[in-house]
């Protein structure tokens, strides 16, 4: 709620509440986007690389520091999508990006320390996984379908652009 405060009645001190700066980037070669899952998401989900920004660090920083850290590739370009703010847990703010990386360099190197597991997916992959319905049925092999965040979280409508234009991460770096 805007102008949100509490006052300390015995100091009358004003504290307003306080929300952190997360980035989430979904990384494109232009024909495959990167997803991942941490240990603790529902079995089969995937999503795009999130991170907290760093004190002193601008947005860009933080994707390219994420985007490193988490699966060793460097980011060419990035295009800002849209935002979105998570009151609980952590009073995130989400701000979605869209990034790129050189054509060719796409070997990943997965940071198991912050994700359980990383890869690349194709267009229909990612199409396929957006439609469906019932994510959390287990198949007969005992294994979960690949499926993705649902519709009210930004991941989804990140993920969904660029399913819309693979190739929309055209701004430059
Ligand atoms: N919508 C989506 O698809 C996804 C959303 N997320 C969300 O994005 C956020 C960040 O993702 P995550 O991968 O965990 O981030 P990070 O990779 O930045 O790692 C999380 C760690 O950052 C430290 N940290 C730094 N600043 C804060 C802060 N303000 N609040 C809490 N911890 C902080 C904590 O470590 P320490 O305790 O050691 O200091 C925490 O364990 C989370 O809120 C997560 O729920 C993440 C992935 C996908």
């Amino acid at each position: 709620m805007a102008g949100s405060k509490r006052v300390c009645p015995s100091n009358k001190i004003i504290y307003y509440p306080q929300m952190a700066p997360v980035v989430i980037t979904l990384v494109s070669d232009g024909t495959q986007c990167l997803l991942a899952r941490q240990s603790s998401f529902p079995k089969g989900m995937y999503s795009a690389l999130a991170g907290f920004c760093d004190i002193g660090e601008s947005l860009e920083e933080a994707v390219r520091r994420e985007v490193a850290e988490e699966v060793g590739l460097e980011v060419e370009r990035l295009q800002y999508s849209a935002s979105q703010h998570w009151p609980f847990p952590n009073s995130s703010l989400m701000i979605a990006c869209h990034a790129t990386v050189k054509p060719g360099q796409t070997e990943i190197q997965v940071n198991l320390r912050e994700l359980e597991a990383a890869a690349w997916f194709s267009h229909d992959e990612v199409a396929t996984a957006l439609r469906r319905n019932n994510p959390y049925t287990q198949q007969q092999n005992g294994t979960f379908p690949f499926w993705l965040p649902p519709k009210l979280a930004i991941a989804h409508q990140l993920i969904k652009e660029w399913v819309e234009k693979p190739t929309c991460s055209a701004l430059p770096a």
